[in-house]
This record gives C-alpha cells, structure tokens and sequence, in this order.
C-alpha cells in the first residue's frame, strides 16, 4: 500500500531533517575522535553543568579540591607552572575576558589623583562616595554565585520587572547607573579643570589624553573619549579595593603574629634609627620588611581566583582540548596554598623567602598574585611599591595589638573574609 499525500510530504519533511542529523552526528563523531580530549572534571549535570557543587562563597576551595581528585579544575588552573605555560607563553589565546554581564565595563582601579588629579577631601567626598558604592553595588553583583548563575542564564536580565527572579536585573541596573556616575562625573571634573586652566588637572592621565585628544580630527574624537574614559575608570576601580584589602590583610597578620611585628620592627631600628621614616631607597637594606610583603601576598591572596580570562580560540594544552570561549581562571589561592611548596601553608611565615643568611629567595609571589601575561595587573609596580610603602611607614610608626575591652582585658575575634571578586 502507498502511503497517502499527506504522508508522503511528512517523509519528505523527515528526509533531510535525518540527514541533518546524520552529518551532524558523523561531524561531531569525527570531531571528537580528530581531537583530543577536554580536561578531567566532575561529571556535569545537563543544562546547569556543575553549578550545583561549587561552593559559591568559596569556590577556589571546590577547584581545589577537584584539582586534588582530577588532576585539573574545570580549566582553574592550579600551578603556577600551568599558569606560566597558558596565560603567559600564549598570551595571544588567553587573554580575552569572559562576557560578564553586570560588570561589562568593571575591570580594576588606580587612584583618582593620578588618573584625573583629583584630591578628594579626607572626609566625604562626593566622587569617593560614588566610587565607594558603585565598588560596593559592583561587588555584590560580581559575587562568585551570581556570576555563575548569569553566565548560564543570562536571560534572568531579561525577565519583566514583575516576573520572579527579577530583582537581579534591577540590581545590575542600579550597578549600571553606579558605573556610568563614576565613569561621568569625575571624568567631566577634570575637562572642567582643562576649560579653567587650571594648573591642577594639566598632569593628570585624563588630562593628558584630553590634551592630545584636541590635535586629533573631529571624526576620531568621540572614539578617542570613549577609551579614555573607560580606561580611567578601570584604573580608578581596580588599584581602590586591591590596595585596601592588601593592607587589612597585613594588618590582620601583625595582631596575630606579634613576633613578626616586633622583628620587623627591630630590623627597621637598627638599619634606619628612630630620627626618620623609611624612604624607598631603605627598600633594599630591608628584607625582612621584604619577606613580610611576600607572605602578605601569598597568604591571602586578594583576588583568590585572580580575574578570569577566556579563551579567543581552540588550543591544546598537554593532551587535552580547550575550546574557544573557555572561562580560564587561574586559581591563586591553590598556589598560594600548595603544601609541597608552602609547608604549613595556613600559617604567616615571612622566613620562608629568607635563606639561611636571612637573604630572600627567587620565591616571589608577585609573580602570580598580580595575575599573568598581558592581561597581568598594570598596576602591579603601583601596587607592590605603594603597599611597600604603606606596610614599611606603619611598621615603623605603630604597634598592633588585639583590642581590649574596659578592663583591659584582650577582645578575641575570628577573622572572617567577605566573598567577592575581592575579598
Ligand atoms: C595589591 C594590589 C593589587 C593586586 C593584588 C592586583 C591584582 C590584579 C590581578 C590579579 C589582576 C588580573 C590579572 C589577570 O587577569 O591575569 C589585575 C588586573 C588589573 N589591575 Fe590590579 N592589582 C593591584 C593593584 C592595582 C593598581 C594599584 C592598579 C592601578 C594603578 C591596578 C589596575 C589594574 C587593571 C586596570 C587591571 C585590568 C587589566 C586588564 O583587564 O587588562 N591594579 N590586578
């Protein structure tokens, strides 16, 4: 019996549908077999992979515990080996950022005197406030969790403002408006220094550009303002949050460590005396002040899972696959942590970059705190010599100390860090 009209069109239509699957299944049989395999991982769920395993308050510590049971995180990178032979030695494949979508224009920070010469005074500053909360809003919404939850599903920016999980689309609004404030307003205080002539403003990264924006053709010109002012507003966001935490940070070592404290402080005594502070030039003549900034690096790294990188296109790495696209984040905090390298790794224990003459190592951390290849943190020298500075005056100048309560008696605390981007 033939099959009716009707039927006959449905095999039609059925027809190249199979042989679109067919050579959909032979491309994707023939590309797996053709290429090598991705790297070890825990096995995914479908749609929201392994979302569900993350820690998402810690999630350095769930790659590095995959590490220890796979070999490799889902591409966290854990050696500072690996990390040289990706995000260094093929800089050119892995320095894309991935797309993240509350934070599109959200990089890193410099101080608002260098990029606009901007003097923000002591106490409540207008701009300082706008930064502090567009860093503050920012963060809440580049939370490990959060960034993990739009990146799978990005429509929840979509959904109507009635809608059920909506409230984070508003929140990445209002982090929005926060980003385009401080990319506006401090940006149109220094051109208004530029109008007035005023000699504040002429040194100024801003002012500089600005001033060689004006030889430029009118057509580049909006161009040219664009780049500058997101590149001034990711140097104003990235060196603000990193320097402060770094210095909690030490400062947190010093209570817990007094004998720390106290060598430093001895050693600072008997090679610059008591008459004046120490100046960069002392810098050399201090290694354990030295050693010091080295574990202050090392045993809280600030950015625990550094700032991701994403792949511009396929590579193999060791026998393993890694397609374009790929979410590469080079997990500080393992390599900080890595026990064969750090014994008792928890414990903040500056002589470990000191020989047995009490010269420093080649260890040095700044060499993956700060991130690697060309997307390595551009204020690293910044970074590493203001808080030097910082670390070395305030060694010289205070003792820290637990807190104590009216009757004298020591307050004790646990240290706790807030998730983040940043901790
Ligand atoms: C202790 C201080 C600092 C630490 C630990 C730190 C760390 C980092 C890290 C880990 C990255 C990501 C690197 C990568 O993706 O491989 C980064 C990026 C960045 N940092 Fe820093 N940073 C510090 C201070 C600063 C300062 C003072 C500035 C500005 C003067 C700055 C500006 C930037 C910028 C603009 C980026 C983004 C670079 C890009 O996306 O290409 N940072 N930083």
């Amino acid at each position: 019996m033939y099959p009716s009209v009707d039927g006959r069109l449905d095999i039609l239509a059925v027809l190249p549908l199979s042989f679109a699957v067919i050579i959909a299944l032979r491309r994707f049989i023939a590309n797996r077999e053709s290429k090598p395999c991705l790297p070890p991982g825990p096995v995914p769920l479908p749609l929201i992979g392994n979302v569900l395993s993350i820690d998402a308050k810690e999630p350095w510590l769930t790659y590095t515990k995959w590490h220890a049971a796979y070999g490799q995180g889902v591409i966290s990178i854990n050696s500072q080996h690996i990390a040289e032979a990706l995000l260094d030695k093929r800089s050119d494949i892995y320095s894309d950022r991935p797309y993240l979508a509350t934070a599109e224009q959200f990089s890193s920070s410099v101080g608002m005197s260098t990029i606009y010469d901007y003097e923000p005074s002591a106490r409540n500053d207008p701009l300082v406030r706008i930064m502090e909360n567009t860093v503050a809003v920012g963060l809440q919404m580049t939370t490990p969790g959060k960034a993990i939850l739009l990146q799978l599903f990005p429509f929840l920016l979509k959904l109507p403002d009635w809608c059920w999980g909506s409230s984070i689309k508003r929140d990445a609004q209002i982090s929005t408006d926060h980003m385009n404030k401080i990319r506006d307003l401090p940006f149109q205080s220094a051109q208004q220094h530029m109008a007035e002539n005023s000699f504040l403003g002429q040194f100024s990264m801003v002012a500089e550009n600005l001033q060689r924006m004006e030889k430029q053709d009118e057509a580049s010109k909006p161009t040219f303002e664009v780049a500058l002012k997101r590149a001034a507003v990711a140097g104003v966001m990235g060196s603000y949050e990193t320097t402060s935490s770094t210095l909690m940070v030490f400062a947190l070592a010093m209570v817990l460590y007094p004998d720390v404290q106290r060598r430093a402080q001895a050693e600072i005594d008997s090679v610059i005396g008591r008459d004046r502070l120490p100046t960069f030039e002392d810098r050399a003549s201090l290694p354990y002040v030295e050693s010091i900034l080295r574990e202050t690096f090392r045993w809280h790294p600030i950015l625990p899972l550094g700032v991701p990188h994403a792949t511009s296109s396929d590579d193999t790495y060791d026998g393993f696959f890694i397609p374009k696209g790929t979410t590469v984040m080079c997990n500080t905090w393992a390599i900080s942590r890595d026990e064969k390298r750090y014994p008792d790794a928890s414990r903040f224990m500056p002589e470990r970059f000191l020989d047995v003459n009490g010269v420093l190592t080649n260890d040095d951390p700044a060499r993956y705190v700060f991130g690697l290849g060309r997307r390595a943190c551009p204020g690293r020298h910044a970074g590493d010599a203001s808080v030097w500075s910082a670390i070395v005056t305030m060694l010289a100048t205070v003792d820290f100390s637990f807190a104590k309560d009216d009757q004298g008696k020591v307050i004790d605390f646990t240290p706790q860090f807030n998730p983040g981007l940043v901790w």
